[in-house]
């Protein structure tokens, strides 16, 4: 495989793909690039949200396709805001009114463990019958006030366990080796390799 199509319009996670494939022999073109359209993410589940996404851009550009289905998940608030991370605080996505919701819905309880979860699906085509499937995850916790500049999304408000620093307050070298989208590649790379012998 040498062209990848990457089945996302979220400019903090095309960043963080573009550096971690930059080591490898595969080049990641994301759809926009190539103008796809952005896919309906209409399902109650990561996975079958990120198969959607691949299946769409494989579909669109007969290459293989990459797609991140990924989100930030309260056992407080019974998994929320989970597969609706992006659109927790309504259309049109925001991250600063994603984040102030969260915020506010945690206001009322103690326990404000969270965490990032990611699923990445690769299809060689978009009638694969055997997507390559895999996960990642980070601990963490939800705070009020905002840190850190760097990252995106949930990141300024999510204190990684273990470490006292936002997700935010992490070089881009020091996140996507501990992140649940940099756990879930270097697995699914893993099985690509095993499925190419
Ligand atoms: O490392 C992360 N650091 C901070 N926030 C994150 C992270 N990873 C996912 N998130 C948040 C962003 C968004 O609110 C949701 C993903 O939603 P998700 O549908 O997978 O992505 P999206 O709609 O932004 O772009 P796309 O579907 O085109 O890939 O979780
Ligand atoms: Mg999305």
């Amino acid at each position: 495989m040498q062209q990848l199509v990457l089945a996302s319009n979220n400019a903090g996670k095309l960043k963080e793909f573009s550096r971690l494939f930059a080591p490898l022999a595969i080049e990641v073109i994301p759809q926009g690039q190539l103008g796809v359209s952005e896919a309906e993410e209409p399902h109650a589940t990561f996975v079958e949200n990120a198969l959607a996404k691949a299946r769409h851009a494989a579909a669109a550009t007969g290459l293989p396709a990459l797609a991140d289905d990924s989100g930030i998940c309260v056992p407080a608030l019974g998994g929320a805001p989970g597969v609706y991370s992006a659109r927790y605080a309504g259309e049109p996505k925001s991250d600063a009114a994603n984040n102030a919701k969260l915020v506010a819905d945690l206001a009322q309880h103690q326990d404000k463990r969270a965490f990032y979860y990611a699923v990445l699906v690769l299809v060689r085509s978009a009638d694969d019958p055997r997507p390559l499937i895999a996960e990642g995850r980070l601990d963490g916790e939800v705070i009020a006030e905002a840190r850190g500049a760097g990252g995106f999304g949930y990141d300024p408000h999510f204190l990684i366990a273990g470490l006292g620093k936002t997700a935010a307050e992490l070089t881009p070298e020091e996140k996507n080796p501990i992140s649940h989208r940099g756990k879930a590649l270097a697995a699914l790379l893993a099985k690509l390799q095993e499925d190419a012998l």
